[in-house]
């Protein structure tokens, strides 16, 4: 296996869903079944916070998502937990700053998607040499969805990042709804990652397909 190619990855990340059993108001299979009908195009599994699952239960959840975006050809990242990765075989992992040594988890995976999070030039510029196959831009918006989440920095980040020569595929996140995907895509990224605007919605179908349509519509 190689590495993905930086265009698929692009594609890949244009609506990129998290989630986790917290997120969800609804039964959690079926709220990422709704996303992958809804039209999502990459799925990461974030299992963390007040009453999350731990240890066998967490395991067997993660697989369950898994199978459903295996069955839907939809990739499965872990994030944080790269050994729950490794066990999974799945299809990457996203980590942050305070999370493993990027290049040690690049080590650890391989040719696997490694996602790494970035706040400013210098962390952008880091996880490329690290080895990141693309960067997690955020919180643009202010987000319920983190408690540890550093103050929202606007889609100038994106602009600013890019103006830079910082030209790996990169996602935002944080607040992103159907109403300003479209000026975070302006601002230079190549996609939009979300919690809530799908996973508390009453229509998670609904609320994908929204996104879908304002981030295709935007290319
Ligand atoms: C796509 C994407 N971007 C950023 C993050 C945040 O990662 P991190 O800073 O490690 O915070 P936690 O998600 O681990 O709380 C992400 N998960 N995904
Ligand atoms: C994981 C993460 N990293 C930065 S903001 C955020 C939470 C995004 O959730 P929401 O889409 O509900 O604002
Ligand atoms: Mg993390």
């Amino acid at each position: 296996m190689a590495r993905i190619a930086s265009e698929v990855m692009r594609e890949r990340l244009k609506v990129y869903f998290i989630m986790g059993s917290t997120n969800c108001k609804k039964q959690p299979l079926e709220v990422l079944t709704e996303a992958i009908d809804g039209g999502i195009t990459l799925f990461q599994f974030r299992e963390k916070g007040s009453g999350a699952l731990v240890g066998e239960q967490k395991y067997e959840f993660a697989r369950q998502l898994q199978n459903i975006c295996k069955k839907r050809g939809i990739p499965f990242i872990v994030n944080d937990d790269v050994e729950l990765a490794l066990a999974l075989d799945a299809d990457g992992v996203h980590i942050g700053q305070d999370d493993e040594d990027a290049r040690i988890v690049r080590e650890k995976i391989g040719d696997k998607i490694l996602g790494v999070s970035a706040h400013n030039l210098k962390e952008a510029q880091a996880a490329i040499a690290a080895g990141a196959d693309y960067i997690g831009v955020g919180p643009i918006y202010p987000t319920k969805s983190k408690e540890d989440a550093k103050k929202a920095q606007g889609p100038e980040i994106i602009r600013f990042l890019r103006g830079q020569g910082v030209d790996i595929p990169l996602v935002a996140i944080g607040g992103i709804t159907a109403e300003n995907a479209g000026e975070v895509m302006n601002a230079g990224a190549d996609g939009v990652s979300v919690i809530s605007a799908i996973a508390s919605a009453a229509s998670p179908f609904l609320a994908a397909k929204q996104l879908v349509q304002t981030v295709f519509n935007n290319d």
